[in-house]
Formats: C-alpha cells, sequence, structure tokens
C-alpha cells in the first residue's frame, strides 16, 4: 500500500501535458544541450517518411529545437530508408552499428543501437508507424528535461484507440498488451510504476548519460525492462510522465501480440530473479505453442536477450 501512496504523491507533481512545454520556452532553456530523435523502423515505408518530415519542418527548420533525426532501419524488406532519408533523416542500418558485435534481433536491438549511433545529450525515442504524430509528441516530452534538471526520464501517456482493418475506431481498444500483460505485472511487482498510464508506449525521452547505464532487453521486453531498470537506476522522483493527447499506429496481429507478450512476461521473470524476488527451481520456458484459425499448430520462441549498459561497452573500449 505504501507504493502505492508513493504514486499518489509523484501523480501531479511529475505529470503534465504536451501544451505546458511550448516550444519557445524549451527554446529559452534549450542553451547548449542537443537532442536526438531516434526512430526504430522496421518495414515503415508508409508512415516513416510523414513523421520525419514533420520533425524536420517543425523542430529543425522552424525552430531549431531538434539536432538530429535518427532513424534505425530494423532489417527492413520495403524501402523504408529510402523514404526516411528523402525526408531528411539520417538512416543507420542496427547491424551495421558496433558491428564488430554479433547481432541481435528486434526492437529493443534497434534501440540500443540507436543509442549508440546518436549524439544528443538528451535522447527521444518515437516509433515509426504511428498515424497520429504531430511534433507536440518530441516537444512534450523532451519539456520536463530541459527545463528540470532532475526529471532524467519522461514518458508518454495518451488515448489509444484500437483502429481495425475495417477503419472502425475502438476508443480505449488499443494497447491490448500494456492492458492484459504489463499493467498486471508491474501493479503485482513493481508498483510504484503503476502511475504509468501507457507503460509499453514507444515514445519517450531521456538523458543519454542514463540511458547508457542501462541494459536494453531486445524484441519487445525493451519499454517494460527499461521502465523497471531505470526506477531502480534514478528512483521514481525523477520520473515523469506527459499526455501528448491520442496515438493511433499500425496494429499487429493478436497471435503477435501473444509472442509479445511473452517475452514482455520472459523480461518480468528476469527482473524478478536479478532483484532476488523470485528462486526459481527451474527456468521459465522460452517456446511458445499458438495455434492458428485452421488449426494449425506453430511453436515460436519468445525468448529475450539484452544488451549491457551502453556504457559499459565503451569503457571496455577505452581500457582497449
Ligand atoms: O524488430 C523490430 C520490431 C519493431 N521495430 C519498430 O519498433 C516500433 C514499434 O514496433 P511495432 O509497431 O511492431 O509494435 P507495436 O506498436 O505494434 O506494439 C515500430 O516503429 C517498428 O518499426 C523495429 O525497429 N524493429
Ligand atoms: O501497448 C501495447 O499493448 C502494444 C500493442 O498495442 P496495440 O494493442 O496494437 O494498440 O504496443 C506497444 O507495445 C510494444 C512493446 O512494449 C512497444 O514496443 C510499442 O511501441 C507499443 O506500441
Amino acid at each position: 500500500m505504501r507504493a502505492l501512496a508513493k504514486v499518489q504523491e509523484w501523480y501531479g507533481p511529475h505529470s503534465s501535458t504536451a501544451a505546458e512545454w511550448p516550444v519557445d520556452a524549451l527554446m529559452m532553456a534549450k542553451g547548449n544541450t542537443t537532442i536526438s530523435v531516434v526512430l526504430p523502423a522496421r518495414d515503415e515505408e508508409s508512415t516513416v517518411g510523414d513523421i520525419v518530415t514533420v520533425i524536420r519542418r517543425d523542430l529543425v527548420e522552424r525552430v531549431p529545437l531538434v539536432d538530429e533525426i535518427l532513424v534505425v532501419d530494423s532489417n527492413s524488406t520495403d524501402s523504408t530508408a529510402a523514404r526516411a532519408r528523402e525526408a531528411g533523416a539520417r538512416v543507420v542500418a542496427q547491424d551495421e552499428v558496433l558491428s564488430q558485435l554479433e547481432p541481435l534481433t528486434g526492437k529493443g536491438e534497434a534501440l540500443w543501437k540507436g543509442l549508440a549511433a546518436c549524439k544528443g545529450d538528451i535522447v527521444v525515442y518515437i516509433d515509426a508507424d504511428l498515424r497520429s504524430f504531430g511534433a507536440h509528441y518530441v516537444s512534450g516530452l523532451v519539456g520536463p528535461l530541459l527545463v528540470d534538471g532532475d526529471t532524467h526520464f519522461v514518458k508518454a501517456t495518451y488515448e489509444r484507440p484500437y483502429v481495425g482493418a475495417d477503419g472502425v475506431t475502438q476508443r480505449g481498444g488499443g494497447g491490448r498488451v500494456t492492458e492484459l500483460v504489463a499493467r498486471p505485472l508491474l501493479n503485482m511487482f513493481w508498483p510504484e510504476l503503476a502511475g504509468f498510464a501507457q507503460p509499453l508506449g514507444g515514445e519517450y525521452a531521456a538523458r543519454r548519460d542514463v540511458l547508457e547505464q542501462v541494459p536494453y532487453v531486445t524484441e519487445y521486453g525493451v519499454e517494460f525492462g527499461l521502465l523497471v531498470d531505470l526506477l531502480q537506476l534514478v528512483g521514481l522522483d525523477a520520473m515523469a510522465q506527459v499526455d501528448l493527447g491520442h496515438r493511433t499506429h499500425t496494429h499487429q496481429s493478436m497471435a503477435a501480440l501473444g509472442r509479445m507478450a511473452g517475452q514482455i512476461m520472459l523480461t518480468a521473470w528476469s527482473r524478478l530473479e536479478r532483484q532476488g524476488r523470485v528462486l526459481a527451481a527451474e527456468r521459465p520456458a522460452h517456446t511458445l505453442l499458438q495455434f492458428g484459425i485452421e488449426g494449425q499448430a506453430d511453436l515460436v520462441d519468445v525468448a529475450v536477450a539484452e544488451r549491457p549498459p551502453l556504457a559499459s561497452l565503451l569503457l571496455e573500449e577505452d581500457v582497449a
């Protein structure tokens, strides 16, 4: 119960809306602080260009708030890289960043490689499949970081409708894995994080020197892992939340979200073990037998791996 009292105390002072962070005020606070926007993109040719165009037009050319727009091409098979370049982003291929390392897979790998490849003091992660993006996503997320030196991590919240293949919008229907898996797990085991309304949202910003101190879980475990690890590293009072309005994006299938759920559960388990809160007689399985509508059974692997804190790598390189 103590944790929920902490959340109640935390929520007011650490929650704001994008409108509270107007860009002209942020320019006053920016000083020499550099800002990189990093977009992980796997097969996002239909949306990545529009997002990059808005960032470049509104936050680079019109007002120079953003210093770098980096798209991490995550082994796309479509024209994601070309669309991103045409719109004015720098594009890196995920496996070509720190290529001396054995490549890993998934969104967490894309984000970690993006951190390694970008240069900003503040790093803003934005999904590349958004259909509701506006420049306020970026300005809202960097606001608390530019204005308050004690804030080190800012997570977006928003209304998340579900837009079906027929185009019918179901208010509050989005964030299925958030509602069915992540929120219950966080409330059970890390209730201090219960105040983050959208713990799995793909839009968040943080100081580079903080992100370099935490591991990145690969695949879709990355958001869950970062929240739990950043809570441990910087504490709840250094974490904030900004309401960006609403978020629509390309939805994955139920089968894909089943695999995502498995990855997030394994991430949660790994943190419970690491924090000494569970003792495993045997480790959880990482295979998942899924059944299609035609009755076909697919055995999939939902294992996640982990990149070490980037700082530990840079230290090794220095030593070397
Ligand atoms: O291996 C991957 C998987 C996803 N993504 C990107 O990460 C973001 C979120 O992924 P996705 O849309 O698949 O997740 P969802 O939002 O459906 O949960 C998108 O920009 C994806 O292109 C990526 O860069 N590499
Ligand atoms: O929040 C969720 O439940 C999932 C799925 O969202 P939808 O049910 O397709 O709206 O989406 C998020 O989860 C991923 C895992 O953390 C993130 O990587 C995505 O950016 C985010 O969209």
